[in-house]
């Protein structure tokens, strides 16, 4: 898979060169690139920013600098750059583009990039969202600042891509670098390759609706506490009875809303 990530603090993806997802970027499994958004101006100020139209406080990031980093992560020529200004601002009452609509598929019948902008307005992130981008060939993470993005960032890149806002949880957090950094972590581990064992990403929570049973290691007996008996019988079949039973009793008491309807 290949990711690229763009943002105005590059060297906050400085960790993802280590553990997991770093042996996957040494080996291959995974292509990935962080650009500089400030690369993409030319003052001397490397402007990325400026006072929003129609008042408010706060600055929100120019357009500019955005539209070449994505022309050229998504290689998109100066020619279709242009023809765009030639087509009619995105009608703000339009139906919003679905996936089909913006999966323009390109000339050499690849499927475009997805380009994902973390927002608090986005569709909330969950595992079901993380399996079905696992599958991606190119993923392209916009990290917005200060009070986000230019509206017509998005509207251009649904013009060259598929685009989703997607959201982290229902919490305003300064950008999209945190966002970012977590759904990375939650796709990555789901890639082949990239966890050693792929069983453990079975019976995790959430995986399959419920949450995950509780786990016990060495010593059997800790400052007065024992592990359960059942997982030092060896009958494999009343644990993982135990375990199931585990699962669904913390899932009701922790997290209802997961439980099928009875
Ligand atoms: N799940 C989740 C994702 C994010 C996220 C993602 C990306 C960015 C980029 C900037 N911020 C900070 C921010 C965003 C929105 C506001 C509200 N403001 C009201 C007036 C009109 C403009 C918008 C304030 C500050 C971001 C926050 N937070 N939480």
């Amino acid at each position: 898979m290949k990711i690229d990530i763009v943002s105005i603090f590059p060297t906050f993806f400085d960790v993802l060169d280590i553990s997991l997802l770093g042996k996957a970027r040494q080996n291959g499994v995974i292509n990935l690139d962080v650009h500089d958004l400030r690369d993409f101006t030319f003052d001397r100020h490397r402007t990325v920013d400026d006072t929003p139209y129609g008042g408010g406080a706060g600055m929100v990031m120019k357009p500019e600098p955005w539209g070449l980093a994505l022309d050229e992560i998504l290689g998109i020529t100066e020619g279709q750059a242009q023809d765009d200004q030639a087509k009619k601002p995105a009608d703000q009452d339009a139906p919003a583009q679905t996936d089909a609509d913006a999966a323009t598929t390109a000339a050499d019948g690849s499927i475009p990039p997805l380009v994902i902008f973390p927002s608090p307005a986005g569709d909330v992130f969950n595992q079901a969202m993380a399996k079905e981008l696992a599958h991606e060939d190119h993923l392209v993470f916009g990290c917005g600042r200060y009070e986000g993005i230019d509206q017509r960032v998005f509207d251009y890149a649904e013009q060259h891509a598929r685009v989703r806002l997607v959201s982290l949880g229902d919490y305003v957090l300064n950008g999209g670098e945190v966002a970012t950094m977590a759904m990375i972590e939650a796709i990555g581990r789901l890639i082949p390759g990239v966890v050693g064992n792929p069983e453990s990403l079975t019976e995790e929570s959430h995986e399959d609706g419920l949450l995950e049973y509780p786990s016990y290691t060495k010593p059997s007996t800790w400052r007065g506490q024992e592990v359960p008996p059942v997982l030092l019988s060896g009958n494999h079949g009343a644990i993982e009875k135990w375990r199931y039973e585990q699962r669904v009793e913390r899932t009701r008491r922790v997290r209802p809303d997961l439980l099928p309807p009875e």
